[in-house]
């Protein structure tokens, strides 16, 4: 039987990407082309679930014209869903991407106001939807008026079911999650400074900020680096993954991709360097590919044989590494 992944995205968001010709300026611009996604962090993991062969449920807050819109272009992409109808509008998040030095950036709107009622409606989805489960993915920033502990409450009623939870959020959220000690947490590397109040330098610098992720609550990390890749760490081990960096990168979404990847992978028996090179060839498909959370299959078998992976110990010099 094929691995079911429920996902849950409290904050979904119409994701309205804009194609320029130059960066953005004061005054009147125009935009050569327009993307409209179903997007916020879990309905990006949910669709390239779904690309990979995964049978996938999604569930969060959908309210007004824009959550209409986010259930109907879910369900032209064959995507199960159980969205708990609010009374304020699902937000819509911006982003500009252009020529080369052009950096991408993104305008994030907060989202609803959310009900005590509303909340609690969701967590009893969750609870009739849990049984069964291979996984549950958790992921993004919480609406309006959702307390910082709810994932924490989420992840609870997971673990009751013994659902291993996949987690991908930061700040004070993720401090509060921390402590329902999910299976797996992916920071990126500004997520994990804002973690541990200070800057990152280093590889060993990394490791030691996810180590104490991981005293805190989180099973193993997955610390997701951009263009240098990612670095895994578990009680026992550390895995590397080096990607090629592309010259022109499309990155919004890439690290929903890469948790998707290794979400996948894991719930269908891979290892963790399996699993951690399937996420990056995820993540780099959709770096390639100008629309936000998508992956191409094909693509993504031929990155998997250049993902590079290795085994790091971190009281081991880098020369001591061992490579699969
Ligand atoms: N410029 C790039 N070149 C090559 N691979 C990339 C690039 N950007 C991202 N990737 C791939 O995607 C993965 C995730 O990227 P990143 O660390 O940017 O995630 P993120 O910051 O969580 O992104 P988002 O929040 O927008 O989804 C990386 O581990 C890498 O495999
Ligand atoms: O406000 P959140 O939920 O943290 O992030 C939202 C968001 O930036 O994340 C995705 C890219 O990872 C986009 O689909 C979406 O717009």
């Amino acid at each position: 039987m094929s691995p079911k992944i429920l996902v849950v995205t409290l904050n979904p968001s119409i994701d309205t990407q804009y194609f320029m010709d130059s960066p953005l300026k004061p005054g009147v611009q125009r935009v050569t082309r327009v993307e409209r996604t179903a997007g916020g962090k879990g309905l990006n993991v949910a669709r390239v679930l779904k690309k990979l062969g995964n049978d996938v449920v999604c569930t969060g807050f959908s309210g007004g014209y824009n959550g209409q819109w986010i259930q109907d272009s879910l369900m032209n992409h064959g995507i199960q869903q159980h969205f708990v109808e609010v009374q304020g509008d699902t937000r819509i998040c911006l982003s500009f991407s252009g020529p080369e030095e052009f950096q991408p950036f993104e305008v994030l709107e907060a989202g609803p106001e959310i009900s005590a009622e509303e909340q609690e409606k969701l967590k009893e989805v969750v609870e009739a939807l849990g049984d069964g489960m291979t996984a549950g993915v958790i992921s993004g920033s919480l609406p309006r008026g959702v307390p910082h502990t709810y994932y924490q409450e989420l992840i609870q009623i997971f673990n009751k079911k013994n659902v291993p939870v996949y987690l991908d959020t930061s700040g004070e959220v993720l401090n509060q999650s921390l402590k329902a000690k999910p299976l797996f947490v992916k920071p990126n590397l500004e997520e994990l400074e804002l973690f541990s109040g200070t800057a990152i330098d280093s590889e060993e610098d990394i490791i030691d900020a996810a180590k104490d992720m991981m005293e805190k609550g989180a099973a193993n990390v997955l610390v997701s680096l951009g263009a240098k890749g990612a670095l895994l760490v578990s009680d026992k081990e550390v895995w590397k993954a080096n990607v090629t960096p592309l010259k022109k990168a499309y990155p919004v979404g890439s690290g929903d991709s890469l948790l998707a990847g290794v979400t996948y992978a894991l719930s269908n028996g891979k290892s963790w360097p399996e699993a951690l090179r399937y996420g990056c060839a995820c993540g780099v498909s959709n770096a390639i590919n100008p629309q936000t959370g998508n992956v191409e299959l094909e693509q993504v078998e031929t990155l998997l044989n250049e993902i590079q992976i290795e085994r790091v110990r971190k009281e081991v010099t880098n020369s001591e590494c061992s490579r699969v």
